[in-house]
């Protein structure tokens, strides 16, 4: 274990010296620290620079991400002192209120203390603002993809109020303690309502999303060190929300109902009644969050601002990997380069990562 973990620190540490041109004289210096501070200790600690390259790194080799350009552009907040739960939900405010920005939101990752410390800190939300799923007799109310932890919320004392977009509470849990539930402020939640730039009619649908996507269940690894609790947010790309959260006949599956309201012919597929409906949703999408001035990118500007990217690691002389099956957008792939042309999904550290879920 030692050995190995030796390993993936030098190599994540020559890494990051030879990008920032320092000397090999502190190259050398700083391996010994590192080295040392295993031998003594088991463990060896991120100094905050590295923190912030190895989060913007694990960024860069995102291989399903398309938003990668900005990777060079992210706010780490530093908060591997917090030891409490107040102290982490109060982080966590801080975070949402930081990126979401007024709807000038800024890509930003808070990171917790490591796991390899006596203070494992897990965040059991998918994301830090979700929207409510119940299984009721009368059928699903909500968010499907949340039911399971709606479950754990309702079961740790949460009040569930069976609206349709019920914000969930953030979950912490410390150490080995029970975990703490705490509701947002609902000042900090900025919301968007899906209205259509020519269809008045589109309103009457009730439709609304929140502003800020921000991941808090995977897990940032640097240089072998694992950091479980890193929640971290960009902006949306439209088609998440207008191809498959309000899509996806396993989520809101709002397209029966759009189409039929376009007067559009239900009962045959070839009407492409679907890809009408969806068109006119993820239309509707891009055109509130711009009315309402929150950030949000189309996936045709996505996909040239990937194209920058992929320019952009070559020049700086790195071999560019992603996953094309996720990096395609789900309306019109074949609209963007990305379609056309192959990825070498190697997956390189620092990365995001997978982790178990910490209930069952
Ligand atoms: C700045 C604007 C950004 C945009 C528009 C963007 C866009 C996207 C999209 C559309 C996906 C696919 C998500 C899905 O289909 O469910 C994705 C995946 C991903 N993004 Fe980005 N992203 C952005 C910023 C970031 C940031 C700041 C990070 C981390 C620091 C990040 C890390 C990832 C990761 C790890 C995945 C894969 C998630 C998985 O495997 O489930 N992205 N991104
Ligand atoms: N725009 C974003 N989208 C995004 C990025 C990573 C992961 C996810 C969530 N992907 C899983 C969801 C859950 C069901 C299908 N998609 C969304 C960002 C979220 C956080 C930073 S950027």
């Amino acid at each position: 274990m030692k050995k190995d973990l030796f390993e993936k620190a030098a190599e994540f540490i020559k890494m990051f010296y030879s990008e920032q041109n320092r000397s090999p004289a502190e190259l050398s210096n700083r391996l010994r620290e590192i080295e040392y501070s295993i031998a003594e200790h088991g463990v060896y600690e991120h100094t905050y620079e590295e923190l912030e390259f190895g989060a913007k790194a694990a960024w860069r080799n995102s291989n399903r991400c398309i938003g990668r350009l900005f990777w060079d552009h992210l706010k780490v907040l530093d908060k591997r002192e917090a030891k409490e739960a107040d102290e982490v939900f109060s982080a966590l405010f801080e975070h949402i209120q930081f990126a979401t920005n007024n709807g000038r939101l800024r890509p930003a990752i808070t990171i917790f203390s490591p796991d390899t410390s006596e203070q494992k800190i897990r965040i059991w939300n998918h994301q830090l603002i979700r929207y409510a799923g119940y299984e009721t007799a009368d059928g699903i109310i909500g968010d499907p993809h949340s039911i399971p932890f709606t479950k754990q919320c309702v079961k740790l004392g949460w009040e569930p109020k069976y609206g349709k977009f019920d914000v969930l509470p953030l979950v912490v849990q410390m150490y080995n303690q029970q975990p703490r539930l705490r509701e947002i402020p609902e000042e900090l939640i900025l919301e968007v309502a899906i209205v259509h730039p020519e269809y008045n009619w589109f309103s009457d649908l009730g439709l609304k999303w929140y502003a800020v996507p921000m991941i808090s269940d995977m897990k940032l690894e640097i240089g072998g060190i694992s950091y479980k609790a890193a929640p971290f947010n960009g902006w949306y790309m439209g088609t998440e929300i207008g191809a498959r959260n309000l899509a996806d006949d396993f989520r809101y599956d709002v397209l029966p109902q759009i189409a039929s309201l376009l007067g559009l012919d239900t009962r045959s597929h070839s009407s492409l009644w679907k890809d009408r409906a969806l068109v006119e949703l993820n239309a509707a999408v891009l055109h509130s969050f711009k009315k309402e001035g929150v950030s949000i990118v189309d996936h045709h500007t996505a996909a040239q601002q990937f194209k920058k990217f992929e320019e952009n690691e070559k020049g700086q002389g790195r071999d560019l990997t992603g996953d094309w099956t996720w990096l395609i957008p789900p309306v019109s792939p074949a609209a963007t380069h990305i379609f056309h042309k192959q990825y070498i999904n190697e997956v390189k550290t620092p990365n995001y990562f997978y982790q178990d879920t910490p209930y069952q």
